[in-house]
């Protein structure tokens, strides 16, 4: 829901942006600081669901670190201020370049998905004479019940290490002069809002740190990932995530040990719910079986929908209540149901089918909501498309 004073602000800007409420953006960092600062659990934000810069600055003043997944995120983050001993690199595929990189900056931790790449940080490390911290990312098969596309811990994903993989990765960081093992790594998939989910990860993670210290490795990061899932449906409502909730499952089935630290890696649930995509109605098309609205945003500005048929709410913010072409406009018919549906040149360029909507016109303003995480960042110059721009409520 948008005021109206705002939405008369966005008269005259120019059309696709993405619209950052700093607010929101703020109460929901207050909020999952609070409730991990509880327990003193330590958070990395996962950069890559929005690294726009003034997101970044706000998450790094909250004292949160960074968890990257290429050089190009480790560098963002050590520019925007994140300590090099908060920032992790992770990924399935760093580039030797990338990990050099990493160890100019001297980050503290590489989260490792392979046994080779152990190998090659080694190599890499000892060419410089530096040693690595390292953490061993597990897969550890466990559901996280949520889109198929977005989970990330079952056998059949290529992320992380299998656990029958384990004994080779015991011998080589025995072998590995220049590692230092930190802790173990997992990260089970994304927009995750059954909360059981993390019961069974918690009992993975403890059998698993048994495992290895029983081989004589002390463990002394448990870092549980991230994917806490934010409401789709209700952005208004339901606008901060539930970070108490989540929390408090890994206070109570995590065995933490003294001097053990627990991470976490949580992207959407910080900036999902901070932006929406603004975008024009350029032409509505009634036809006999469907209507549709034609924006001046598709899936190049938000991929999403098309990518996971993943849900938006869609409004017609200049038909709210009391907006002023409401009030002009009685005896129009309260609602239509629209395929609302972007420029591209791709059938699958449908934000939503049957959307119900105030009858629209050319000219109005749609807000896609909860589109601050892999929206802007996914973003793509298809069909030789400019890039929309930021705006912020201050
Ligand atoms: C290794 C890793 N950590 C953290 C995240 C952040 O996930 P989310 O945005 O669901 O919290 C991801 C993305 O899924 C990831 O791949
Ligand atoms: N980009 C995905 C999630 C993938 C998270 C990164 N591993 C989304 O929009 O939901």
């Amino acid at each position: 829901m948008f005021n109206q004073n705002t939405v008369s602000r966005f008269q005259g800007i120019e059309t696709p942006f993405y619209f950052y409420n700093m607010e929101v953006l703020r109460q929901t960092l207050a909020a999952c600081h609070s409730a991990s600062s509880k327990y003193n659990f330590h958070v990395h934000y996962a950069m890559k669901a929005n690294f726009n810069p003034r997101v970044l600055e706000m998450i790094q003043s909250f004292g949160f670190g960074a968890d990257c997944v290429s050089g190009g995120e480790v560098q963002a983050a050590i520019e925007h201020g994140f300590g090099k001993d908060k920032v992790v690199f992770a990924g399935v595929g760093k580039s030797d370049r990338e990990i050099n990189a990493a160890l100019d900056a001297d980050i503290f931790c590489f989260n490792v998905e392979s046994v080779q790449e152990l190998t090659i940080i080694n190599e890499l490390a000892q060419a410089k004479n530096k040693t690595a911290g390292v953490a061993i990312r597990i897969n550890p098969n466990v559901d996280a019940h949520t889109h198929h596309y977005i989970t990330t811990g079952l056998d059949e994903n290529k992320f992380g290490i299998n656990t029958w993989q384990l004994n080779d990765v015991v011998e080589t960081l025995r072998a590995c002069k220049n590692l230092q093992f930190l802790g173990i790594h997992f990260h089970i998939g994304s927009q995750i809002t059954d909360l059981e989910v993390y019961r069974s990860l918690c009992i993975r993670i403890n059998e698993m740190q048994e495992w290895f210290e029983d081989r004589g490795l002390k463990v002394k990061i448990l870092n549980a990932g991230g994917g806490l899932g934010v409401d789709y449906y209700n952005p208004d409502t339901n606008t901060v995530a539930n970070f108490e909730g989540y929390f408090k499952v890994f206070k109570d089935f995590l065995n933490v040990k003294p001097g053990q630290e627990v991470h976490f890696e949580l992207g959407r649930a910080l900036v999902a719910q901070c932006a929406s995509l603004i975008s024009r109605v350029l032409y509505v098309k009634n036809g006999q079986k469907k209507n549709f609205l034609v924006l001046d945003a598709g899936m190049t500005e938000l991929m999403r929908p098309m990518l996971y048929q993943a849900y938006h709410e869609i409004e017609n913010i200049s038909r709210q209540a009391n907006s002023p072409e409401v009030e002009k406009s009685e005896g129009l018919k309260d609602t239509i149901h629209y395929d609302v549906v972007g420029p591209i040149c791709e059938s699958t360029d449908c934000f939503r089918k049957d959307v119900e909507l105030p009858e629209s016109f050319r000219g109005d303003l749609i807000a896609v909501r909860t589109a601050g995480a892999y929206g802007e960042v996914m973003a793509s110059g298809y069909n030789l498309r400019n890039r929309a721009e930021s705006v912020y409520s201050n």
